[in-house]
């Protein structure tokens, strides 16, 4: 029996940058780091009270996860933070010097409202932000 989503891993060159990312620019709570000697890794984890999977896929072969597929074949393709208010978070991670693929956000799934960010300025992660609309329980 699973029982939760434990953890959604990102390789990244740079450990403390990534930290400041997450720590600074997120607003994750931080819980230290650990060097794994038996996998010759270090880690650094930030909990999230709770997360899903989400799988993406492109039935009539269009739109970014056609591209994403013809490209890679598959893989981790995004992570998206929720928020309670997207309109100051956006500002704030722009104020930052993030930049976003739209401008406004948008229509996601079960009426939330989305918006992400691009890979380029985001260590090579994609990152969606999400607001849950009046009807999510
Ligand atoms: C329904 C909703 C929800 O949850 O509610 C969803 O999630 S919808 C989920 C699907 N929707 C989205 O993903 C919308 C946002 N995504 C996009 O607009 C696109 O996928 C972009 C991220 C702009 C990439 O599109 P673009 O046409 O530029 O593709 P491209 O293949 O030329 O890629 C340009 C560069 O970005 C990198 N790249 C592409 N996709 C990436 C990904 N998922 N994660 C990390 N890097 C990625 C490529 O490797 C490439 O890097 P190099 O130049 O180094 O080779
Ligand atoms: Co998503």
């Amino acid at each position: 029996m699973i029982t939760a989503l434990d953890h959604i891993a990102i390789a990244v060159p740079d450990l403390d940058e990534a930290i400041k990312r997450f720590l600074e620019d997120f607003g994750l709570t931080y819980k230290g780091q650990e060097y794994v000697e038996s996998q010759k890794t270090a880690t650094a984890f930030f909990p999230l009270p709770e997360t899903q999977i989400e799988l993406v896929a492109s039935p009539d072969g269009e739109g970014p996860i056609a591209k994403y597929i013809e490209k890679k074949g598959g893989g981790i393709h995004h992570l998206c933070f929720r928020t309670d208010d997207i309109h100051a978070d956006v500002a704030m991670l722009k104020e930052k010097g993030y930049q976003f693929l739209s401008d406004a956000p948008g229509p996601g799934a079960h009426g939330c409202q989305v918006i992400f960010i691009h890979p380029k300025s985001c260590g090579g992660v994609l990152i969606e932000l999400s607001q849950p609309g009046d009807d999510h329980h």
